[in-house]
C-alpha cells in the first residue's frame, strides 16, 4: 500500500459506486449516509431480518455499528454477519463504547468472532477494551469518546489482528493502520473533527466502501476522511459548519489534494 494505491482505491470506488449494507446506530444514519454519498458509494440502512439475506447478496460490504445496541439488534447483527460471510463480504465492525458497559464488549467480540472477513475500526479506548486483558493494557472507557491516545492502543491493535486474523484501524490524533504485516501511521484530521458526533462511524462507514472495491486494510479510508477532514475544518468555525463542510470536501476531494496533503508513516 502507498499514495498511488490510495488514490486508485478512491476512484474505483467513484466508478463501482458499491452499495454499503449498514446497521448502524441512531444518531449518526443521516451523517454516515451522507458521507457514502458524498465520497461516491451508495448506502443501505437496513434492520429487519426479512430483508437482510436478500439485500447481503447484492452488497458489497456490511458495516456492523453498535453504537445504540438493544437485544433486538444483537440477533440481527448476528444474522447479517452470517449473510455476509455466506456471501464472502467484507464485514466492517465499530465497537463503538466497547468496554463502557459489558454488554459492548461482549457483543463486538461476538460479532468479531463471527466475521469471517473482518476489519475493526475503533478510537484506542474502544480497541483497547476489545482486546482486553489478552494485550495487556487497561482501556479508560466512560462513553463513546477516546480517553486514550492511538499510540496505547497499537498493542491491543496487534494482538486483535492475530486473534480475530482481521485489520484494525485505531482512529485519534494519529490513525493507525494495523495489518498482520504492516502498520501505517496518518498524520492527517483536525483537532475540530472530534467536536462532531459520528466522525469515527463516518470512518467505519468509508471503511465498507473500499472493502467492497478489495481495499480491505481500512487505510484509504482513514487517508480520505483524514484529508477531507482538515481541509473542512479549516473552512469552518466550529462544529455546526464542519459536519456540512466535510460532504462538500469528501465530494470535491480529488487525487492531486489527496497526494499532496496525506502525511503517512509507512513501515
Ligand atoms: N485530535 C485529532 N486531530 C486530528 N484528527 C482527529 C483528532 N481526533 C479525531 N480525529 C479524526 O477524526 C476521525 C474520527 O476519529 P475519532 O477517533 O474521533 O472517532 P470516534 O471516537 O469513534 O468518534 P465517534 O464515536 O463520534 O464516531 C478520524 O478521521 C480521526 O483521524
Ligand atoms: C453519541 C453516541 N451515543 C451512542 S452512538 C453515538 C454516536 C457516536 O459514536
Ligand atoms: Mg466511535
Amino acid at each position: 500500500m502507498n499514495t498511488q494505491t490510495i488514490v486508485t482505491a478512491l476512484s474505483a470506488v467513484r466508478e463501482q459506486k458499491p452499495l454499503v449494507l449498514n446497521i448502524t446506530n441512531y444518531v449518526v444514519m443521516n451523517n454516515t449516509a451522507n458521507g457514502l454519498l458524498a465520497m461516491g458509494a451508495s448506502p443501505i440502512m437496513a434492520h429487519s431480518r426479512a430483508e437482510l439475506a436478500e439485500m447481503m447478496a447484492f452488497s458489497g460490504a456490511l458495516v456492523i455499528n453498535i453504537g445504540t445496541l438493544d437485544s433486538v439488534w444483537i440477533e440481527r447483527m448476528m444474522f447479517a454477519v452470517e449473510q455476509a460471510n455466506q456471501h464472502g463480504k467484507p464485514v466492517v465492525l465499530d465497537p463503538v463504547g466497547c468496554g463502557a458497559s459489558s454488554l459492548r464488549t461482549e457483543t463486538s467480540r461476538r460479532i468479531a468472532e463471527a466475521a469471517e472477513q473482518l476489519i475493526i475500526r475503533g478510537n484506542a479506548s474502544e480497541i483497547i477494551a476489545l482486546a482486553g486483558t489478552g494485550a495487556n493494557a487497561e482501556a479508560n472507557s466512560k462513553g463513546v469518546d477516546a480517553l486514550d491516545a492511538s499510540e496505547a492502543a497499537v498493542e491491543a491493535a496487534r494482538y486483535l489482528v492475530r486473534y480475530y486474523r482481521c485489520s484494525v484501524v485505531i482512529s485519534g490524533k494519529i490513525d493507525i493502520i494495523v495489518t498482520d504485516n504492516s502498520e501505517f501511521r496518518l498524520h492527517n484530521g483536525h483537532s475540530m473533527m472530534p467536536f462532531v458526533t459520528g466522525m469515527g462511524c463516518t470512518l467505519s462507514a468509508l471503511t465498507g466502501a473500499f472493502a467492497a472495491v478489495g481495499e480491505t486494510t481500512g487505510l484509504a479510508a482513514a487517508a480520505v476522511l483524514g484529508v477531507a477532514g482538515e481541509i473542512a475544518a479549516e473552512q469552518s468555525q466550529g462544529p455546526g459548519s464542519l459536519q456540512l463542510n466535510l460532504l462538500d470536501a469528501l465530494y470535491r476531494l480529488d487525487a492531486e489534494t489527496l497526494m499532496q496533503r496525506l502525511r503517512m508513516e509507512q513501515p
